[in-house]
């Protein structure tokens, strides 16, 4: 058990409503005798979230492997956790990565949309807009420290964080990656990129499915920053300490006037683009397109 600290918390913390929480469902760790608890940490099973050392920040690490992919239950987790944060007012920042080793997230859960029922797809769908939604729009200053593998809706959920530091390791690439399964990048996954590199670039890398290893990731600015893979969390907590320097109100009204207008592009057809992913990921052909890449995926290992 990694979680063996034992920890004085100030009375004042037990009024806040994740303190509150009783180890339900979602595995939240409750206060013992209203002082002292058992783990500095908090979260759920497949996100954890864990106070930094620096006052006001935290730091969030998915934890589904193999692969961080982002399943129905992740997503769930990662939007409630989000919703905790900005509830407690004592947190303005929050550096997002991965437990799972040489893998940042591999995007979403193939086995969410291949072989499953238009209900579930929808559902489904509806989640990934959730977490795109409350990460683009958080007023809390989000920093992806990209530990490794970042395809897809990895690619998609650093993207909408303020700032990427990646891993300078080779082996690891990062970009959306979509066409080359023979599905398409839904529009506003295509806005979020434009946003951050400009049209011409998104246009080329969004046609070819581009998977930029780091150097040309930072090239690009689909990253900002890379340093040695042991330094990628430490780095992302400074520049955190950075933007901590900044007042939040008039951070966070300039980072809502950037981004509302892209959200605002989704949110105002949320269920038109349900519908079209519905009868997109439903065709006989792109199933078979998902089975395929499924089959490859799995036929590495033997
Ligand atoms: C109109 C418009 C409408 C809209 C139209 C629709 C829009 C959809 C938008 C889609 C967005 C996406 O994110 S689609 C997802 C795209 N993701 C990807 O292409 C990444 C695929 N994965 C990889 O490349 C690699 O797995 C990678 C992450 C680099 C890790 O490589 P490794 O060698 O370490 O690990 P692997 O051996 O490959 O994988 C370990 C196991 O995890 C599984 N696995 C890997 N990726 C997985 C995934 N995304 N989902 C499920 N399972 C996955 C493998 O099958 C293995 O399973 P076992 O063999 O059983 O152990």
């Amino acid at each position: 058990m990694a979680l063996t600290a034992v920890v004085r918390i100030p009375t004042r913390a037990l009024l806040r409503p994740w303190a509150r929480l009783r180890d339900s469902a979602l595995g939240w760790m409750e206060p013992v005798g209203g002082v002292e608890v058992s783990t500095q940490r908090f979260g759920s099973q497949r996100v954890l979230v864990e106070p930094a050392s620096a006052a006001g920040v935290a730091v969030m690490t998915f934890k589904n492997p193999p692969v961080n992919s982002l399943s129905l239950e992740l997503l769930t987790e990662l939007v409630i956790n989000l919703e905790k944060l900005e509830n407690d007012k004592t947190f303005r920042g929050v550096v997002l990565t991965s437990d799972c080793p040489g893998i940042f997230s591999a995007g979403l859960d193939l086995t969410e949309i291949c072989g499953r029922n238009p209900a579930h797809y929808a559902e489904y769908w509806k989640a990934v807009q959730e977490m795109w939604l409350r990460l683009y729009l958080s007023n809390l200053m989000l920093v992806a420290a990209i530990n490794g593998a970042c395809p897809a809706g990895g690619c998609l959920m650093s993207l909408t964080c303020d700032y990427r530091v990646m891993a300078d390791n080779p082996k690891y690439a990062i970009g959306l990656n979509e066409t080359l399964l023979g599905i398409v990048a839904p529009f506003w996954f295509k806005d979020t990129l434009v946003n951050t590199i400009g049209h011409r670039a998104s246009e080329r890398a969004l046609q070819l499915g581009l998977l930029f290893p780091p150097t040309e990731a930072l090239q690009v600015g689909m990253v900002d920053r890379l340093v040695p893979e042991d330094q990628v969390q430490s780095t992302a907590l400074s520049v955190l300490a950075q933007w901590m320097a900044i007042p939040d109100h008039a951070r966070q009204l300039t980072k809502n006037m950037m981004r509302k207008p892209t959200a605002d592009g989704l949110l105002k057809k949320r269920d038109e683009d349900i519908q079209n992913f519905v009868s997109f990921i439903s065709r006989d052909s792109i199933q078979k397109s998902l089975q395929m890449y499924l089959a490859k995926l799995r036929q590495k290992k033997g």
